[in-house]
């Protein structure tokens, strides 16, 4: 039972109330009675737009649905599609042109192309690893990968990779920091004379990529490059392991890496009570001041991380130069769906839980606002908005951020927003919900895994779709990745904001994603998302190969590539000549999934998980790639693609597969052979009652049973 006290005519949870009094406000400059009074106004007057913003999604799903039903046995006539879509409000006028105004915009944001880190933070560890991973050691991202195409042996330092690691690294730093007739490889020494670098006794063919170094100018300890705005520090050291054996004394590359780093508050973590949420906020709270950190085991000894400082070089005038140690932080909200139980209105109803972070959040980024030198130099607050339908949704959100800042005594337009382009109604009406915030868009990011999802959930009637690795590769997708960049270059967004793409979901696939994820820079996105540090570091070399500021200006003059009719192309399977095998094949991939994913969230509140596919592959999932498999699974039992029966067996036999993944953890609780157990139902809820859940979100289900399993 969860204690309670009344704040301003909210039903606050103890804990949740002592945080934000104890901990999060003092130091803010908001006292404790404009932070309740604020809050419960928010929370109060907001609450019935909220209802109806949802009431609006159901109607217009309802029409879709009624719509496709009718036209079950004739084929699909899209002129006729997109005027009905017009005509019921899903899709509305595009207005004049316009570009964002939006101002304050660290360079991190607005120049500065390079990946963009994502971590859950209700786990402080990762949290301040991935805030720590704006640097990272090149050598270590590919000795410790399979990026040069094969993994590092078990045991000690293995000599013969290490030299091909640094052999690679050199050619890395020859395509990047070219000398004129010469090679990093040969080079025996660095060193500065008179503000210029010599390597050996030769310039860099271009000297202004020389942007400082540390130590003595003759031998120095470090010497820092510049390319494309991003940083590379070459580490001399001859006492150090590799340095000793390096003839110029390198010991290490370190690069700049997570550029930016989104803390997140959404789907990648289970948070459904007031526990969950002080402890997200908690750890926001130590980000924002700079004191959060954490001690664990690793590796038989006591680790103590904390978040790392700024670092400074002599730059080549002589004069200091002080580099962020840090990525830039951005931190993900809930979208407008969901609500939680750690405050209650004066009618018993829940919150909203996207006022909550709304609040509580940007009160928390306050103490950052407050300080010299901190996350954001130039004086901005930056949140990421996700699961948003359409600009009314989006211009819901400015209101919610103008009545916060408000709240809370900060300039109107300080808080800046990510939009998250991950639900169809917001892609095909874009440029209108960047009009509808267009005075605080930082971002538009095109989630790519949450919109296949909602791809499935809206079209839900129209039919059985495709497998889901052949819906990737369905012209829908194109359309909605290039015309996310178009749109954003013609809002203005080149030079202010970010364009940003999706999640790389093989978190051990290095070497495919050096090879693959080049793409994004070049498709005219100055970020793009990574699921570690390590994936960081080696996406950072493709921004050093792009330069993106270019693309988006060829981009730019070369007109718009995507229209609306093709992003409203559904993704229906068009032949549905599958054997049995390959349905069922599917459906246990998708099961697989599902119960790998859910058995973690459910019993142990982990939001995130490295789950392996039936091919072995280890595969992110998070919220939005559950709500494709269960969207994909409720779509072909729609269908009569697959029955009940026949996927009950297969989640059975699933169950058995992911107990076997599972075995060494001592903390799991297996699902066979009982298949009683309060995970088990959930993934099941999340298939058999999946067409059903609001835009087939996966949150409603997860939240209801997690909270049953901690009430249990
Ligand atoms: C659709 C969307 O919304 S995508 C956005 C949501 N997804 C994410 O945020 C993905 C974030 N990534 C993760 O949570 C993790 O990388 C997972 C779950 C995919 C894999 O986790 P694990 O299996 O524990 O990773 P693994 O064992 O390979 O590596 C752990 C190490 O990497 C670090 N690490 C892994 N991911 C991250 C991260 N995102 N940020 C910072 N550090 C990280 C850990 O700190 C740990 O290092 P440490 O021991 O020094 O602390
Ligand atoms: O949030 C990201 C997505 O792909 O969904
Ligand atoms: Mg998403």
């Amino acid at each position: 039972m969860t204690t309670r006290v009344e704040k301003n005519g909210l039903q606050v949870a103890e804990e949740l109330a002592t945080f934000v009094e104890t901990q999060a406000l003092p130091g803010s400059g908001v006292s404790a009675e404009d932070f309740w009074e604020g809050f419960s106004d928010l929370a109060h007057d907001l609450a019935p737009r909220n209802a109806a913003l949802l009431a609006r999604r159901d109607e217009l799903q309802d029409k879709i649905d009624q719509w496709h039903i009718a036209r079950r046995d004739t084929a699909h006539d899209p002129d006729a599609y997109l005027e009905f879509l017009k005509d019921i409000g899903y899709l509305v006028p595009e207005g004049e042109p316009f570009h964002i105004d939006t101002t304050k915009i660290d360079p991190e944001i607005a120049t500065v192309a390079g990946p963009q880190l994502v971590v859950p933070i209700t786990n402080a560890r990762f949290a301040l690893n991935a805030a720590n991973a704006r640097w990272g050691s090149l050598y270590d991202a590919f000795y410790g990968t399979d990026a040069m195409g094969s993994h590092p042996p078990k045991g000690g330092y293995d000599k013969g990779r290490g030299a091909r690691v640094v052999a690679r690294v050199r050619v890395f730093l020859d395509e990047t920091f070219p000398i004129d007739g010469a090679s990093h490889a040969d080079v025996r020494r660095y060193h500065v004379e008179k503000g210029a670098l010599l390597v050996d006794d030769k310039p860099l063919s271009d000297p202004a990529q020389f942007a400082g170094y540390r130590g003595r100018a003759k031998a120095p300890d470090a010497v820092l490059l510049v390319n494309h705005g991003l940083h590379v520090e070459l580490v001399f050291d001859r006492g150090h392991v590799i340095g000793a054996r390096d003839q110029a004394g390198l010991a290490d590359v370190r690069i700049e890496s997570a550029v930016s780093a989104i803390m997140d508050c959404e789907d990648s973590v289970a948070c459904v009570d007031a526990e969950d949420k002080v402890l997200a906020y908690r750890n926001w709270l130590g980000l924002m001041k700079g004191d959060l950190s954490e001690t664990f085991e690793k590796g038989g000894k006591t680790v103590t991380r904390a978040l790392a400082e700024d670092r400074v070089f002599t730059a080549p005038d002589g004069g200091e130069l002080t580099l962020k140690g840090r990525a830039l932080m951005l931190v993900r909200n809930v979208g407008h769906l969901m609500t939680n139980p750690a405050v209650l209105l004066r009618d018993g109803s829940e919150i909203y839980e996207g006022l909550m972070d709304a609040m509580v959040t940007m009160l928390i980024a306050k103490h950052d606002l407050a300080r010299d030198g901190g996350n954001s130099v130039a004086g901005s607050v930056y949140v990421v908005k996700p699961k948003m339908h359409g600009p009314d949704e989006v211009a819901f959100t400015d209101e919610i951020f103008t009545r916060v800042e408000a709240a809370l005594g900060m300039a109107q337009y300080t808080v800046k927003i990510g939009i998250m382009d991950e639900e169809r109604r917001t892609s095909v009406n874009l440029k209108e919900c960047i009009r509808a915030a267009k005075h605080r868009v930082a971002f538009i990011n095109t989630g790519f895994l949450d919109r296949t999802g909602d791809e499935i959930h809206t079209s839900m009637e129209a039919g059985p779709f495709s497998r889901k690795e052949f819906i990737k590769r369905k012209g829908w997708i194109t359309a909605y990745e290039d015309q996310n960049v178009d749109i954003g270059l013609e809002c203005g967004l080149r030079g202010k904001a970010q364009i940003g793409k999706g999640m790389w979901a093989k978190p051990d696939e290095m070497a495919a994603l050096l090879e693959q994820k080049i793409e994004h820079p070049r498709a005219g996105a100055n970020c793009a998302w990574v699921p570690s540090p390590t994936a960081a570091t080696l996406h950072a070399l493709h921004y050093h190969k792009v330069n993106v500021a270019e693309v988006q200006k060829k981009l730019e003059a070369g007109g718009k590539r995507a229209y609306v009719t093709a992003l409203l192309d559904i993704p229906l399977a068009t032949y549905r000549r599958w054997t049995r095998e390959q349905v069922i094949r599917e459906v246990e991939n998708n099961a697989q999934g599902i119960l790998g994913y859910v058995v973690r969230w459910i019993d142990q509140g982990v939001g995130c998980s490295k789950v392996p596919d039936l091919s072995g592959v280890e595969l992110m999932e998070d919220r939005a790639t559950c709500r494709i498999s269960a969207q994909h699974i409720a779509n072909w039992l729609h269908h009569g693609v697959v029955t009940e029966a026949e996927v009950g067996e297969v989640f059975r036999r699933m169950a058995k597969v992911v107990d076997e993944q599972n075995a060494d953890d001592p903390l799991y609780q297996p699902m066979a052979p009982g298949y009683n157990g309060i995970a088990y139902a959930a993934a099941l809820d999340l298939v058999l009652k999946g067409r059903q859940q609001p835009s087939g979100y996966t949150e409603p289900v997860l939240h209801a049973r997690r909270l049953e399993w901690k009430a249990a």
